[in-house]
């Protein structure tokens, strides 16, 4: 057991100490005051002191995952921790927007499942509020011609795709709920304060080892065994794929599931955007925000007021051209470290805490206000052109992964129809920069055009390990929760599960961590 559980277990101790001292003693007048002493000093028997909170807290990331951590740590340990948040660039992380002719558009994490209930919590908490996100009809398009083109009409579609693909698109809704259905004891598990020490162990407790199998196994090869079509993968799912995580279907099974819900209806986001969530919970939470870039870790021991020796965390950090250090109790991790992209080291750890070598996928946002020449996709006339999303195949021919027309932060998207002869602002997705030809290939005329580049999400290569969570004693990290599904919903479980995991390990409540069978033992709990 280490340092930060034998606080509980001394305290235990000296409860059953108290019990089993207090009978004898009673009887004479020294027993009574070396038992009132005893009671003073240890606490009434079954009455466990818990541990004085820690000092100090630092979160390195100021996204969703450091933020719904801030959020969840100060609800743990009440008021008195000091929680500070480093954040080298801008508050939100991949929650961003970009500014065009005075409207801001989402440019990274746009969209939110309506099944996604932290996020829906925090809106409701924080007093913010949703917009619907576009619901444009989609086109797949393979470089040559549109295989395939939703109708506005419910039955038109449903014949279509049964005409295409049978009832593929059917039993893949159903895989899809399935695997959604099981996701959701998640928030069963955190309402009820259970915390996991790794990925594969939250996974499991989701699903068991079916669930677990489809971390370890690729999106095509858990499909294939199901019996879907080659034509339906390529046609359907892979753009799927490519749209969501600018990859194929050479993903893990469960975030090519997470990236299949993004078909489902009720897709929202938060008007004003979605970055508004970390400033609030930033605020909600009352850390204290530094504008600066962590540099280095390192374990330190220092004697405290109490005068005991403590182990803490010293974090050089810089700010502008200044550099400063402080110390801290716990750190969390809340930005990925795959391949040196925060730029953090830890020093004179023992072992040394592990690189992660899994790469993120370069990917280019741009957001463009012009027409588009929907003749590049179809060769019906301008006016007939009324898809909102084209999507694409794996050809590698095509240079965008995928185009659709968006509305502003500020806009709600009941019923948007997008006109080829309008001018509609579209963003595309696309592995690297767009050329200025590219551009004029897929626009009779532009007015505007803004991109931002990104490491998106992991490059997912099943079968993989997720990095661990306990980084170090008091050292925990979020961002091995995107080698199993990269989204905000996944950064906030990450989050949550991070401050409960310090939580309990803080004060030693081991048995709050990793249960086994959760399922089953919480059906009986409200
Ligand atoms: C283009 C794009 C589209 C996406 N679309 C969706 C979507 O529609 N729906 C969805 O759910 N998800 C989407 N995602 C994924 C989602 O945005 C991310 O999974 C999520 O935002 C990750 O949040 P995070 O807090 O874990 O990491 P980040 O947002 O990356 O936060 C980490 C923060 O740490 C800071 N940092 C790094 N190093 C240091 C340091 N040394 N010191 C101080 N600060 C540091 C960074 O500046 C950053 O702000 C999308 C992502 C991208 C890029
Ligand atoms: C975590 C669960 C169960 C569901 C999350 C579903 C979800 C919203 C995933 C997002 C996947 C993702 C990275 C999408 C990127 S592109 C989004 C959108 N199509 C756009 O055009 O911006």
């Amino acid at each position: 057991m280490r340092a930060d559980n034998w606080a509980f277990q001394s305290d235990n101790s000296a409860s059953r100490a108290m019990e089993r001292t207090g009978g004898r003693l009673a009887c004479s007048t020294v027993g009574l005051w070396l038992g009132l002493l005893l009671l003073c000093s240890w606490g009434f028997p079954g009455s466990a002191e818990p541990r004085a909170p820690p000092e100090n807290i630092a979160i390195i990331g100021a996204g969703i995952g450091g933020t719904s951590a801030a959020y969840y740590l100060r609800q743990k340990f009440g008021n008195d921790v000091k929680i500070d948040v480093f954040e080298k660039g801008e508050v939100g992380g991949r929650l961003a927007t970009v500014t065009m002719q005075g409207q801001e558009y989402e440019s990274g994490g746009s969209v939110i499942h309506p099944l996604n209930l932290h996020m829906k919590r925090f809106v409701k908490d924080l007093g913010l509020s949703a917009v619907q996100s576009p619901s444009g009809l989609v086109g797949v398009y393979n470089g040559e011609t549109l295989v395939y083109e939703e109708s506005s009409w419910f039955i038109i579609n449903m014949i279509k795709l049964i005409w295409h693909y049978g009832f593929q698109s059917l039993r893949m809704h159903m895989w899809v709920e399935d695997i959604l259905d099981k996701f959701m004891r998640i928030y069963r598990y955190q309402s009820h304060d259970y915390a996991f020490s790794s990925v594969e162990k939250l996974l499991h407790s989701l699903g068991g080892d079916d669930y677990l199998g489809l971390f370890n196994r690729s999106l095509l090869e858990t499909l294939q065994k199901a019996g879907f079509s080659e034509k339906f993968l390529d046609e359907i799912i892979t753009p799927v794929m490519r749209i969501n995580y600018g990859q194929t279907m050479n993903i893990n099974g469960f975030v090519g599931a997470v990236s299949m819900s993004c078909t489902d209806p009720g897709l929202w986001a938060v008007k004003g955007g979605n970055k508004l969530v970390c400033s609030r919970l930033l605020q909600a939470s009352k850390s204290n925000l530094i504008s600066g870039s962590v540099m280095s870790i390192e374990e330190k021991t220092r004697t405290k007021q109490t005068g005991n020796p403590t182990k803490v965390y010293e974090a050089v950090y810089q700010t502008g051209s200044e550099t400063h250090s402080a110390f801290y109790d716990i750190v969390l991790v809340a930005t990925p470290l795959n391949r040196k992209m925060s730029n953090i080291t830890f020093l004179n750890f023992d072992p040394p805490i592990e690189e992660f070598h899994q790469y993120y996928e370069p990917l280019v946002t741009t957001l463009i206000k012009g027409q588009l020449n929907s003749t590049v996709f179809t060769s019906r006339a301008l006016d007939e052109f009324d898809l909102g999303t084209v999507l694409t195949t794996d050809n590698p021919d095509l240079f965008i992964n995928s185009i659709g027309f968006v509305s502003s932060v500020e806009e709600s998207n009941n019923n948007p129809q997008p006109k080829a002869d309008r001018s509609h602002v579209w963003k595309i997705f696309s592995a690297g920069p767009l050329t200025k030809e590219q551009i004029l290939k897929l626009f009779v005329s532009y007015d505007y055009a803004v991109k931002r580049s990104w490491l998106a999400y992991p490059h997912y290569t099943p079968p993989e390990k997720c990095p661990s969570i306990i980084l170090h004693d008091r050292l925990y990290y979020l961002n091995g929760m995107e080698v199993a599904a990269s989204a905000m919903e996944m950064s906030a479980v990450a989050g949550y599960n991070a401050a409960l995991l310090a939580y309990h390990r803080w004060n030693g409540h081991t048995h709050m961590i990793d249960q086994e069978d959760l399922y089953e033992k919480l059906k009986t709990e409200l």
